[in-house]
């Protein structure tokens, strides 16, 4: 992976950072940019053997100077949560940064989506973002102060054939509002990030070939987005650049 940081060397020395889905796609980027800039980083997601083979490519990288670590942890179970929150803690001391990236879902037309395919869905990118923020606040920032990323979509205008997730998403932008307002004084800020279409290897095998390339059509840029141009984005907000920044949606790109 290139990376192209915009940021000085050092940004995040001495930071210690949380990815859930830090393994693939947009959340290896992510962690890689975070590490390069000094950060040491907590990657944590349900395939623990393909997060730890993640954790010692990226390690292996020699413009990495943050160590990152691998933790499992399905963001759906609670007490995996809690797990991670508490493992975090304990091994580093603090949580300055958390980015909710983990998440996903399939593509269906809404009349035929299962219950259970619903429910997983939405547990995964609503209900396992709010356990993520709420027990970071309770083993560390409630009392600490941090930054909290949400990764959501560009669902604004309808999410076609994956209305459950354009409906999680659309809801953790607004408990991103709510949090923000509801602990700013805890000095914690939290924003919302959609990527663009993102093409990796990994997201592309979720879904069928044309989705990405019809993706493609409407993009502004003419192009798909790529997962550096995610995390240059997630750096910027998580750094002091963005001090004043909290209950925000931002995007890397919109369709046209
Ligand atoms: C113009 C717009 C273009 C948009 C372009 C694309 C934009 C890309 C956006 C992205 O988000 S890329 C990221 C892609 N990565 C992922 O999605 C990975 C994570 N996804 C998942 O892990 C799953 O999709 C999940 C459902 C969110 C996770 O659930 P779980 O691990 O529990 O999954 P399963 O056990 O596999 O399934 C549970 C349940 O869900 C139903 N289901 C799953 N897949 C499908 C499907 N393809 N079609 C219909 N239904 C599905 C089903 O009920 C499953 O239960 P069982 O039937 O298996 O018992
Ligand atoms: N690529 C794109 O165009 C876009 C992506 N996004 C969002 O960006 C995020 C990253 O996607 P991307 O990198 O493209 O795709 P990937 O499929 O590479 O990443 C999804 C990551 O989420 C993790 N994950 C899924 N479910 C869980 C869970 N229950 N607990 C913990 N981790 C989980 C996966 O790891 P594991 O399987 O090991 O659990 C994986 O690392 C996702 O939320 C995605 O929906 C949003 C808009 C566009």
């Amino acid at each position: 992976m290139n990376i192209t940081s915009v940021f000085k060397p050092d940004l995040f020395t001495g930071k210690v950072a949380i990815v859930t889905g830090g393994g693939t796609g947009i959340g290896a980027a992510i962690t890689q940019e975070l590490a390069h800039l000094g950060c040491d980083v907590v990657i944590a997601s349900r395939k623990e053997q393909r997060l730890k083979e993640a954790a010692d490519q990226m390690n292996a990288n020699p413009n990495i100077k943050g160590r990152i670590t691998a933790i499992a942890c399905n963001i759906r179970q609670e007490e995996q949560v809690k797990n991670l929150m508490q493992s975090v803690v304990k091994e580093f001391g603090k949580i300055d940064f958390l980015v909710n990236n983990g998440g996903g879902q399939f593509q269906c037309p809404a009349e035929n989506i299962s219950m259970k395919g619903w429910s997983a869905v939405i547990d995964t990118n609503l209900t396992g973002t709010f356990l993520c923020c709420q027990h970071a606040f309770r083993e560390w920032m409630g009392a600490n102060g941090g930054v909290i990323i949400n990764i959501v979509v560009d669902m604004w205008r309808g999410f076609v054939f994956m209305s459950h997730s354009g409906a999680a998403r659309s809801a953790v932008d607004n408990l991103t509002k709510t949090l923000a307002l509801e602990w700013a004084d805890k000095g914690i800020r939290i924003n919302s990030v959609a990527p663009g279409t993102i093409y990796s290897e990994t997201a592309a095998a979720n879904y069928p070939t044309d989705v990405f390339s019809a993706s493609r059509e409407v993009q502004p840029t003419g192009r798909l987005g790529t997962p550096e141009e995610v995390a240059a984005l997630v750096c910027f907000i998580l750094s002091p650049a963005a001090a004043f920044m909290t209950g925000i949606f931002a995007s890397t790109c919109s369709h046209s």
